[in-house]
């Protein structure tokens, strides 16, 4: 795939203070993102957040009630035709004839675009070689998927939009698929990615945005969403009741080393190289030997349920 060069500094896609109402639900409310060349942006939320309704607007399907949404610098809404030249849907199911055949849809999208990829290396790249003469609707879930994949690349977008890209897809399908949005991101194109997979928003975004109830609640690079305000634990087994004061005062403020249970210990604080180092010095000063020693660190997963709720929506 060849560099898309959009020739100006300016990001991809702006949205600033937008806000969207249904009728008494304000699905989106207030919210304010950029995305830049070569960067993969994973939207996330709770069912109903809002994260569809503001892809809408991305997109140009539906015009925002306050607030700006740029792509290109341009109107979504008012220059549909430029902005929709430029960018990738993946349409979960949606705009297929049942009875065409997969390489002939893609190859129908394909002719709509001035200078497409070849239909057939997307196709072998997506693994869908062997299933090119199977009609859509004999297609398994998997590869209907991967099919709305290559529909959304064949015209080289510079901008994709990838609502859950992965839903339902076996491991390898899934890998296969990860290594193709890392493969855009060299190429410079922007990604917006929507997901409830944590571990594939870790894998594959740069920045993650976390809305609720239509607003941001958390944005970041994953480690830093992962690292801001998380207390760690560091764990370890050792002799029954140690005299925990000296380790105390090795470590910086803020830490408490606890016996948890007879020989199992825990330091509780963010845990950095310089605090293994202090725990394990003061194990070596005991002449302890500490085994079992393991770091907990906080999953995307868990700050996601502490920003959102462990509540399910509806
Ligand atoms: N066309 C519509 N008419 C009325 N209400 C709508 C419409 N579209 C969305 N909503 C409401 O707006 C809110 C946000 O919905 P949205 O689909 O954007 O959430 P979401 O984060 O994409 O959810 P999910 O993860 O379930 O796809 C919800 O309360 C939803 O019911």
């Amino acid at each position: 795939m060849s560099s898309p060069a959009s020739g100006t500094a300016q990001p991809v896609l702006r949205l600033d203070g937008v806000v969207k109402s249904f009728g008494d639900v304000t699905a989106v409310d207030g919210l304010s993102l950029s995305l830049d060349r070569g960067q993969v942006l994973a939207l996330l939320g709770p069912n109903g957040a809002g994260k569809t309704t503001t892809v809408e607007m991305c997109e140009g399907f539906t015009a925002p009630d306050r607030g700006t949404v740029r792509v290109f610098g341009l109107d979504p809404v008012a220059d549909s035709g430029q902005v929709r030249a430029r960018i990738g849907v993946m349409l979960q199911g949606g705009g297929a004839y049942p009875g065409s055949k997969a390489g002939e849809m893609l190859r129908l999208v394909a002719s709509y675009s001035a200078d497409p990829l070849d239909p057939d290396w997307l196709l072998r790249t997506l693994g869908l070689t062997d299933a090119a003469r199977t009609p859509y609707r004999r297609l398994s879930g998997g590869q209907q998927q991967r099919l709305a994949l290559a529909c959304a690349l064949v015209s080289r977008p510079e901008l994709v939009f990838l609502d859950e890209p992965t839903a339902g897809l076996d491991a390898q399908a899934r890998l296969m698929v990860w290594e193709l949005i890392d493969a855009l991101r060299r190429d410079g194109v922007a990604v917006l990615l929507t997901t409830h997979l944590m571990d594939e928003a870790e894998a594959l975004a740069d920045r993650l945005v976390i809305v609720d109830h239509g607003r941001i609640v958390a944005e970041g690079t994953p480690s830093e969403l992962t690292r801001h305000g998380a207390d760690g634990h560091l764990r370890f087994t050792a002799p029954e009741r140690l005299d925990l004061g000296g380790l105390h005062a090795a470590l910086p403020a803020g830490y408490t080393p606890r016996e948890v249970s007879p020989g199992s210990y825990v330091v509780e604080g963010t845990i950095e190289p310089a605090t293994l180092v202090a725990v394990t010095t003061w194990c070596a000063e005991m002449d302890v030997l500490a085994t079992e020693l393991q770091v907990d660190q906080r999953r995307l997963e868990d700050v996601f349920l502490d920003l959102t709720g462990r509540e399910v929506r509806g």
